[in-house]
């Protein structure tokens, strides 16, 4: 299975909440120089690691380990900078107490990780930008694993272009094997962890790239996050805008893994996914060998099969042979939760 890559402008989105979206994917560094404005040759570029009230706080790639804190340069309007960003800084970039440095350019967005609308907002917004892995964080036990949330994790991670990877806490509490076994037919990476143990497979994962981590509230994610970055504390710390206090840690914040070996991006009061804009087709098209077979389907196909979808081509794949049904019915599944509300799967 390979992601799609996100798409910009998926079926059915309108303008008024493609503000933030993907436009295209071009790897890290493969921007022409040639399109940055003249006046911003010397520019620095940076990794957006937090965001704090119209303050940036941006990693360079020549030092990770510098923070710069940056405004929005007028010229970019209101143009959305979310962690995980690629940016280009001009100005003060010394990262001294008093520098304020300016974004002066937002890189397309490889992939993006959105939350859901809320009462306090009513639009969908990414909240991480540019991660390549969302590991998904469930407890065996206490709270006892429920397939909503995780199914509509892997909805987001399919749609937004992440590689999405289970990852199952507290196995000191309950075997893994049966919810596990929820997902054995999609590819899903899993990986287990206990908190009396070095979560060694979880820190193979998040080596070398950025991963987003994401779970409901008490699964042991901070105990996580607390294991592979050491220092996490001190640094949202550093994070925090320069004289406007100790980040508040209720939105994604970037965690450096030691030796700059990759980053961890936290993803504190993020609990739900944007997916009011997702089409279904956006998640078949995450898997590579149904990509093709989905286009033999009727228009507005949901692929959920008989009733509701009886000439569904991915019913053809699994008479042919082509296809395993527990295969089918896993993605079925996870088509499901994008006809789910939220507050029904506690997801
Ligand atoms: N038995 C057991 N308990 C664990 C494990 N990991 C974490 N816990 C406990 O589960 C509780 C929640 O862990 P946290 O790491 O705070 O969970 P969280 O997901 O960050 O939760 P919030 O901080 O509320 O977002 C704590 O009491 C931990 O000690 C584990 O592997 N096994
Ligand atoms: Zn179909």
């Amino acid at each position: 299975m390979s992601p799609s890559g996100a798409r910009g402008g998926g079926r059915g989105e309108t303008s008024r909440l493609d503000e933030s979206d993907v436009r295209v994917r071009p790897g890290r560094g493969t921007r022409p120089r040639s399109k940055r404005r003249p006046d911003h040759a010397d520019a620095e570029a940076a990794m957006v690691v937090a965001v704090d009230r119209g303050r940036w706080t941006c990693a360079p790639d020549e030092d990770p380990s510098r923070r710069v804190v940056a405004m929005r340069a007028r010229e970019l309007g209101r143009t959305p900078v979310v962690v995980g960003d690629r940016v280009d800084l001009v100005g003060d970039v010394s990262g001294g107490d008093d520098a304020l440095a300016r974004i002066v350019r937002v890189a397309e967005r490889s992939s993006v990780l959105r939350r859901t609308a809320d009462d306090t907002d009513p639009y969908e917004r990414v909240v991480v930008a540019n991660a390549s892995h969302l590991v998904i964080v469930t407890a065996l036990a206490d709270p006892v694993p429920r397939t909503g949330f995780v199914d509509r994790a892997l909805v987001a991670a399919y749609a937004g272009g992440l590689t999405p990877v289970l990852c199952l806490t507290k196995a000191d509490l309950a075997d893994p094997a049966e919810f596990a076994g929820n997902y054995a037919e999609l590819d899903l990476p899993v990986v287990v962890t206990r908190s009396d143990r070095d979560p060694g497979e979880l820190r193979e994962v998040v080596t070398g790239r950025v991963s987003a981590l994401i779970g409901h509230s008490g699964v042991g994610k901070s105990t996580l996050v607390n294991t592979l970055v050491p220092d996490a504390d001190r640094a949202v710390g550093v994070v925090s805008g320069v004289g406007k206090g100790r980040h508040t840690s209720t939105s994604a914040v970037a965690l450096p893994l030691p030796d700059h070996s990759g980053w961890v991006v936290d993803t504190p009061g993020i609990r739900s996914f944007g997916l009011a804009h997702i089409a279904p087709d956006d998640v078949v098209a995450a898997f590579g060998d149904l990509a093709a077979a989905i286009e033999e389907c009727p228009r507005g196909c949901a692929h959920l099969g008989p009733p509701s979808d009886p000439e569904c081509a991915l019913d053809t794949e699994v008479a042919a042979g082509r296809l395993g049904p527990g295969r089918l019915d896993a993605l079925r599944r996870v088509l499901t939760a994008l006809r789910t509300p939220a507050w029904e799967t506690g997801g």
